[in-house]
């Protein structure tokens, strides 16, 4: 049994990370750290997690868990991460960031966050865990960089499309939409009740996070000079779930049929992508509560266009559920273990 640490342990990451451990066969949820709430008993904020036998939340001591601990899960906002992590380099910590601190290069950091990026050598050690692409590089360390939620969407639907040629690698297009949990715990004007309510709004315009992001790892995954994305965001009136949907250009002429196929080749070793037929695509609900990416992809002979959708829930295959699975592959046990569980419907 290997014993795992949460930090930033009151956070809707974190509470979705212990409500998945608790039933990871491999690994003992050993402590809860906050920063805020440290002394409480989780159950004392969140009663759903009433059972969940644990001490109390601690403060973080980092050499205490260096000592005691075989796995962190850094569920802290970016910014916090890169310092924590780094005390981890050179231990036998297995530690997965959940935050946006290790995925971008130093001058892309610096710009798209506008804070002073993690150390050289953190950066060299992270793997970037969208664990179905970059599995082989995840065995190889003790450092894994989660994807953001957008991404993991984004990079799933098109990774296989731009490795095998079938669209262009300019003019791509991805309108995504996410629920509200998505911006965490702490409430604000934008989230309140009664402005999300019946409501879809735009955000981030042309200044979103995960645009380098996406860029990046779309870059890596083609030869063709680096990959530029539109990408617009929208809140929409819902708790969980995510759903980017994309225009890219074909660069040869290909029926659904085919590029479907191609989909279930591709991932026919990724026990949690999950293609659509043609004709059908995903939608939300069938995702909720899993780690499952749902996709589905539509040629448009009119204007040569290809549609593709992906569906996540943001807290899990899109956070918590892909910190798992990557510890899954970093251990060498079946990357389904703790996760195999249907989505919640309706
Ligand atoms: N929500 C989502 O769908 C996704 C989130 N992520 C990323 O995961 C991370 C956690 O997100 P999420 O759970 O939504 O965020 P929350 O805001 O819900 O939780 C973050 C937690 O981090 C702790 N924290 C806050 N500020 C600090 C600080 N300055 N220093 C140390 N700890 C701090 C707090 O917990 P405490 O006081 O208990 O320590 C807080 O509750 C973020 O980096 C986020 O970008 C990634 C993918 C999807
Ligand atoms: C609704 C909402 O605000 N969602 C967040 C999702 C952030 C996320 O996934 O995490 P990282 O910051 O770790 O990339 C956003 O779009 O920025």
């Amino acid at each position: 049994m290997k014993k795992a640490a949460i930090i930033g342990g009151t956070g809707y990451s974190a509470i979705e990370l212990i409500r998945l451990l608790d039933s990871h066969p491999y690994i003992e949820l050993a402590k809860i750290i906050s920063q805020s709430q440290h002394g409480e008993l989780i159950d004392e904020t969140y009663p759903h997690l009433a059972t969940y036998l644990i001490q109390p939340m601690q403060e973080l001591h980092i050499q205490q868990l260096i000592q005691e601990i075989d796995i962190v899960f850094l569920a802290t906002p970016a910014g916090v991460a890169k310092e924590i992590a780094a005390s981890f380099l050179d231990t036998s910590v297995q530690c997965i960031d959940l935050s946006g601190d290790l995925r971008l290069s130093s001058d892309d950091y610096q710009t798209w966050y506008q804070n002073k990026p993690a150390s050289p050598s953190l950066l060299e050690e992270a793997a970037y865990g969208l664990t179905e692409v970059y599995k082989e590089k995840i065995k190889q360390t003790n450092i894994i960089s989660n994807p953001g939620c957008f991404p993991t969407a984004v990079l799933l639907g098109l990774i296989p499309l731009l490795e095998n040629n079938i669209i262009d690698s300019k003019g791509i297009m991805i309108d995504g939409k996410t629920g509200i949990s998505g911006a965490g715990k702490n409430p604000s004007a934008k989230t309140h009740f009664s402005t999300t309510n019946e409501n879809v709004t735009p955000y981030k315009i042309g200044t979103h996070q995960h645009i380098p992001e996406i860029e990046k790892y779309l870059s890596q995954s083609t030869e063709a000079t680096s990959v530029k994305v539109t990408l617009t965001t929208h809140l929409i009136p819902m708790t969980r779930g995510l759903m980017c949907t994309m225009y890219a250009p074909l660069q040869q002429y290909i029926d659904t049929d085919d590029v479907i196929n191609l989909y279930k080749h591709y991932y026919e070793q990724s026990s949690f992508i999950r293609i659509r037929k043609t004709g059908e695509f995903p939608s939300t609900k069938d995702v909720n509560g899993s780690n499952y990416c749902d996709i589905g992809a539509y040629v448009d002979k009119r204007t040569n266009q290809l549609i593709i959708a992906s569906a996540i829930d943001n807290l899990v295959k899109g956070a918590a559920g892909q910190a798992i699975q990557n510890i899954n592959v970093m251990n060498g046990w079946d990357e389904k273990t703790g996760l195999s569980f249907l989505p919640i419907y309706p």
